[in-house]
């Protein structure tokens, strides 16, 4: 078991990690989840001994990683795929790890085997692709046999026969009874992927739970409802009628409207009763990924604006319409589901009240730039 305690790293003033306190578990897939430079990597290393936690500690089966009894052959990790000597053949590389783990050479040409590596592994790494690269680098991770697995971002790059092979690698390692933490953007991925959630957003707990009870707590379903797009007062008149009946209402990208919290039937008799025609009228269920952006839109680091074309802007054609906003360019929210109610499993944890050593520093803005890794 991987166990993260008040977990904790600054960077000059920048902190990357902030009091994240996790259990990952053996015998299933632990996803781990956040926005660009939320902390995945930063905790993946301070798990592998990398870095040193600025305060907090994160143990492997009771122990820091450097005081692991033959740590190599108890956790293999996949961290930077590039961190390969190009010059080296895949299996030089393979070969001169498992030197250093006193790992037999035999077991080279066994991973070699499992990541389908074989035909190329006296081939030179530089002129490997970015899908050989991870699969050199999860053959790599697999050498010493290990009961713990850490993989960042091992599905960059795979095409989509990669992708599943790496998603049943997964799976069949923790059915093994293996600890398995794999970090990733992709909600989607994750879904099919991990048995266990851990969402972080600049550098905290956002979400600790499993698949099951994300996908109960965040699969709403929804109506869409649009009205003739020829006549935008109807499309008013009934947004008008069912808000007044308690729904939500929030647009759709192509016009069409979302609606919560009214069955199709009643949206049907009040936009009858409204006098409002309907064009469309269907049952929908928000996508996890939708869920899983809408729990971490307020932590994401990098966002972008909407491209006003300054003074490059084309005039439109007659009748066409201006395009609508796009989800995350500069309106919160705007097309996300209303907000869980209270008592879901997947309301993030209420943060606690910060004392006087451990100030929040997501008070203050983030920084919008990415500084250089001085190691
Ligand atoms: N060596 C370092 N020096 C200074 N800041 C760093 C260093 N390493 C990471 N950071 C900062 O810490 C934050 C977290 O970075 P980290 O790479 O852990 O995020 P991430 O979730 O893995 O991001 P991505 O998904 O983009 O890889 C970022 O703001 C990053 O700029």
């Amino acid at each position: 078991m991987i166990e993260a305690v008040g977990l904790t790293k600054r960077y000059g003033d920048k902190t990357a990690v902030h009091d994240l306190s996790f259990q990952v578990r053996p015998g299933a897939v632990t996803g781990f989840l956040g926005p660009n430079g939320s902390g995945k990597s930063t905790t993946m290393r301070m798990i592998l001994g990398l870095d040193n936690p600025t305060a907090g500690s994160v143990t492997i089966g009771g122990f820091p990683y450097r005081k692991l009894p033959n740590a190599p052959r108890q956790v293999g990790a996949l961290l930077d795929a590039k961190a390969v000597h190009g010059g080296r053949s895949a299996r030089a590389h393979l070969l001169s790890l498992a030197q250093l783990s006193g790992i037999p050479a035999r077991r080279v040409d066994e991973v070699l085997g499992v990541v389908g590596l074989q035909e190329v592994a006296r081939k030179r790494s530089k002129g490997f692709s970015l899908g050989m690269g991870q699969r050199l680098g999860i053959a790599a991770a697999l050498l010493g046999d290990p009961q713990v697995l850490l993989f960042d971002e091992p599905v960059n790059g795979l095409d989509p026969e990669g992708i599943l092979w790496v998603r049943n690698l997964m799976k069949a390692l923790a059915a093994e009874g293996r600890t398995v933490f794999v970090s990733s953007h992709l909600m989607s991925e994750m879904a099919l992927t991990a048995d266990q959630l851990i969402v972080i957003g600049r550098g905290q707990l956002l979400a600790d739970m499993s698949v099951t009870d994300f996908i109960s707590a965040n699969s709403a379903d929804f109506a869409r409802v649009r009205t003739p797009d020829s006549e935008p007062q109807q499309r008013e008149k009934l947004t008008s009628a069912l808000t007044e009946a308690g729904g939500h209402v929030l647009p759709e990208l192509d016009g069409a409207l979302r609606v919560t919290g009214l069955a199709l039937p009643r949206i049907s008799d009040l936009a009858h009763e409204a006098d409002v025609r309907l064009w469309e009228l269907s049952p929908h269920q928000a996508s996890l990924e939708e869920a899983y952006m809408r729990m971490t839109q307020s932590a994401v680091d990098y966002r972008s604006t909407v491209d006003q074309r300054s003074g490059l802007q084309q005039p439109l054609p007659p009748g066409v319409q201006p395009p609508m906003p796009v989800p995350g360019q500069g309106q919160p929210g705007w097309y996300a589901p209303p907000p869980p109610q209270p008592g879901v499993p997947y309301a993030p944890p209420a943060p606690a009240a910060p004392g006087p050593e451990t100030p929040n520093p997501y008070a203050a803005p983030a920084e919008p730039t990415k500084p250089e890794d001085p190691r």
